[in-house]
């Protein structure tokens, strides 16, 4: 019995075969949809919603993506119930999200009836959608904590306090003016291995357009992000310096591992970031978290820190954030991933037990 039911491929070539009319008699849609074939009026053999968002879908394949559109509206004035509208809205957003209409795509994601749960596909439009407006957000909010000198994270900020910016609370995220100087801003972008990196090994893909290249010997440079974090910079990463030309950027992205419960104890994972702006970019280039709503504009020798974890060592997923794409000039960062596990002494005890389950919130 199953085998004379129809298959995905009699519907594949139900499809061809209208298209193929289509395109023959320069039919439109709407004509087909209402049963009128070039003149010759049948409206038994008018099509039904699901026919529409059909070949709506086959359209999609054959990327004619406004034939696609077409099909799609028809199939929504067809259907009545609300599931199965959303059915077609979900296609028509991921058709407009492929052609990067994040925006359009959201309005139709609205249509969702409240009983179904946000899919992982919902989510990730929202995030998408909060990182474009944050990228083309041209003036940054103000902050609304506060600005002061750090004198107390370790003896040597006594003598040399820092300039801290506070930007948020969840999570913890300062930005630090004048940590970095222009000597060892123009020591380390001249150096040969710096250089060297750029022509031979640039990333690229998808996540992340940039040039990297790690830098093993910075003491000083370490300490300083000790000075600045209170943190020791045992088992961390070593710097990785990035470099964005025009249009670079790193997609949205948590710096935490999600280890496994036995790698995580072993290797740790990473409870915060310091990231050191080596210049300023002319347009574009911001770091923006858009779960807070923060953008920050590299500015030279400034560096914003935040954290990656709660204090029960739980994933902070308001931690997301993105490097928007450089419209002019060039970016240049210092990113250090911290590691947790050193840091038994420096943060507060964990008060919760499931402490080493990688679990989202
Ligand atoms: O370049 C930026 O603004 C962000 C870099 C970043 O997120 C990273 O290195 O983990
Ligand atoms: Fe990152």
């Amino acid at each position: 019995m199953r085998k004379m039911l129809p298959t995905s491929s009699y519907l594949e070539h139900a499809c061809r075969g209208i298209h193929d009319l289509m395109s023959c008699y320069d039919l439109k849609p709407e004509e087909l949809a209402a049963g009128n074939l070039a003149g010759y009026s049948q409206p038994e053999t008018g099509l039904t919603a699901y026919d529409c968002l059909a070949l709506g879908e086959f359209s999609v394949q054959k990327r004619k993506d406004d034939l696609a559109e077409a099909w799609y509206n028809l199939s929504l004035n067809r259907f009545e119930n609300k599931f199965d509208k959303y059915r077609v809205h979900k296609a028509w957003a991921l058709l407009l999200a492929k052609n990067k209409q994040f925006t359009e795509a959201f309005h139709h994601f609205e249509n969702k009836p409240e009983e179904i749960v946000a899919s992982n596909e919902v989510i990730h439009f929202e995030e998408e959608l909060a990182t474009k407006q944050n990228c083309t957000a041209v003036v940054q909010k103000p902050s609304r904590l506060q600005c002061r000198y750090n004198s107390s994270t370790t003896p040597f900020t006594r003598i040399a306090p820092l300039k801290m910016e506070e930007l948020s609370l969840d999570p913890y995220m300062v930005v630090f003016h004048d940590v970095v100087y222009d000597t060892e801003i123009d020591g380390m972008l001249n150096s040969s291995n710096f250089g060297l990196s750029l022509t031979d090994s640039g990333q690229k893909s998808e996540v992340r357009t940039s040039k990297d290249s790690y830098i093993v010997d910075a003491k000083s440079l370490n300490e300083r992000v000790t000075d600045m974090t209170g943190f020791s910079m045992e088992m961390s990463d070593p710097f990785s310096l990035i470099n964005y030309g025009l249009g670079g950027h790193y997609m949205l992205h948590y710096d935490f591992h999600e280890y496994t419960n036995t790698t995580r104890p072993k290797q740790g994972d990473r409870i915060a970031t310091v990231l050191f702006y080596l210049g300023e970019v002319d347009s574009g280039g911001a770091t923006i978290f858009p779960k807070i709503n923060i953008a920050v504009t590299p500015k030279k020798g400034s560096a914003v820190f935040w954290y990656n974890l709660h204090n029960s060592g739980a994933m902070n997923l308001k931690s997301l954030h993105s490097a928007c794409p450089v419209i002019s000039g060039s970016k240049y960062v210092l990113t250090k991933w911290i590691n947790e596990l050193p840091q038994m002494f420096v943060t507060p005890c964990m008060k919760d037990s499931n402490l080493h389950l990688p679990q989202k919130e």
